[in-house]
């Protein structure tokens, strides 16, 4: 932990209550600066997530000439360059802890003719990059990565790019939106094809902005070379940030908990289906569209939980939210058992180990397996954990306390501002016992 950090002090009990509107979607946040920093005319978008994730797209899109207003109370404009206008920064651009500023961007920097160099922070800095970089090679790109393949990533102007046929070789949507953003620039048709389905915001957006697209089962493709139209656009909350509430009042009895205007696009649901099988009870309502984003408000009560076999098609429809959901297991009665999840090691931390590591601290039967986790339910104890600075980490133990016997102390949390600025203002509002404290 750095000396300068925040810790999380939670005592246990209570239950969550009242209503809320969590923070606006990440991934949609980032996008929409993306998006309207390319377009012709201006965007206007509301909602926008306040967190140093989306700020760092927002900033780097400054420092390439964009003018920005905002964000102010989540609203932003954007005076859109157009496809060709943007101008080299001069000096590297820092996206701080952004695995999806950093991916998205590489794809949509590698043709534009600038010299660029993409830097993040020591975690950032130890993800895998050549799931991008490998493809944007195919298209003609050319991109320096370290011995190891993580950042920086150099991206060196090249003269044109070539539309490619890609088959995602894992289901990352980051990877998925990066060839697509690239294949804007491409000549011909770019094509990806995924091995499952995960988050589309990305396509959803371009066809918001005017751009053509087409899909056919798992295969999406784009004709290079056109524009995008400036819009407006309402950013839904985030259902990976309302999945800590969602967990808390299902763990905590007496808990009665209205969220907000949240996200429901099906490829980000996991969370509410998985919840659902292990018994939580979660009414949605208000089911209404919202710019091309399916939202709905979910009122969820406690309900005893149990433990399940998560079913592998869940993985990606749920992807970030396995911290929260390894909580509900620990809280849950019987084994629950997660399997195909491989990707979880390579987030912000190792959330398979990071989390066991956490659950065993607090006195849980958490098992690590190579892709996945098996979780014997039925309760923790209070102790201190580690969020080994991953804001999830520190959210899912949380939570936790509000079925833990004893006091959880979480170290290593001010990571929390890059995805939910608001947590302990929000998250004791709704009755957590939650005190931060910074030393
Ligand atoms: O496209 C996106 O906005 C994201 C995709 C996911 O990453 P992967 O594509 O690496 O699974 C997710 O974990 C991340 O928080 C946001
Ligand atoms: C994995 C995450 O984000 P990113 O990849 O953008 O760092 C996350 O927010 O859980």
């Amino acid at each position: 932990m750095s000396p300068t950090d925040t810790r999380f002090h939670v005592r246990p009990g209570g239950a969550l209550q009242g209503k809320l509107r969590v923070p606006g979607d990440k991934s949609i946040s980032h996008r929409s600066i993306m998006l309207g920093s390319l377009a012709e005319g201006i965007t206007r978008v509301s909602g926008f997530l306040e967190g140093e994730d989306s700020l760092a797209t927002l900033n780097a899109f400054r420092r390439m000439g964009v003018h920005i207003q905002g964000p102010e109370d989540g609203k932003v404009t954007i005076q859109g360059v157009g496809m060709h206008g943007l101008r080299g920064p001069g000096a590297a651009l820092d996206l701080g802890n952004s695995g999806t500023s950093m991916r998205l961007l590489s794809g949509l920097l590698a043709g534009q003719g600038l010299d660029i160099t993409l830097t993040g922070d020591d975690s950032l800095s130890s993800r895998p990059m050549r799931r991008v970089t490998d493809p944007l090679a195919l298209m003609g790109a050319r991109i320096e990565t370290t011995e190891a393949g993580t950042a920086p990533l150099h991206i060196r102007p090249v003269e044109s790019l070539q539309g490619i046929d890609y088959r995602l070789p894992v289901a990352s949507a980051q990877v998925k939106s990066c060839v697509l953003l690239a294949g804007l620039y491409a000549r011909g048709e770019t094509c990806v094809t995924e091995p499952a389905p995960t988050r589309d915001h990305t396509e959803r957006m371009l066809q918001g902005f005017g751009y053509e697209l087409h899909k056919e089962g798992g295969r999406v493709c784009l004709q290079g070379g056109g524009k995008l139209v400036a819009c407006d656009i309402d950013v839904p909350a985030d259902i990976s940030s309302a999945a800590f509430f969602l967990v808390g009042a299902s763990i905590a009895p007496g808990s009665d908990l209205v969220l907000e205007h949240v996200g429901m696009n099906p490829t980000r649901d996991g969370v509410i289906t998985i919840l659902r099988l292990m018994g939580a009870d979660i009414e949605v309502s208000n089911e209404r569209d919202v710019g091309g984003e399916p939202v709905a408000d979910l009122r969820v009560r406690y309900a005893p939980l149990k433990g399940i076999r998560i079913p592998e098609d869940q993985v990606p429809l749920a992807i970030d939210e396995f911290p929260a959901l390894f909580v509900a297991a620990a809280c849950a009665e019987g084994e629950t058992v997660l399997t195909g999840a491989e990707e979880l090691r390579v987030k912000e931390s190792d959330r398979i180990q990071v989390m066991a590591d956490g659950l065993r601290a607090l006195g849980v039967d958490a098992r690590p397996t190579p892709d996945g986790m098996v979780i014997q339910g039925g309760g923790l104890q209070g102790g201190e954990v580690d969020s080994h600075g991953d804001h999830r980490i520190a959210m899912s133990f949380a939570m936790a306390a509000l079925c833990a016997n004893g006091d959880i102390r979480i170290n290593d949390c001010a990571n929390v501002n890059t995805s939910f600025p608001d947590f302990v203002r929000l998250a004791s509002g709704a009755g957590l016992s939650i005190e931060a404290a910074n030393d």
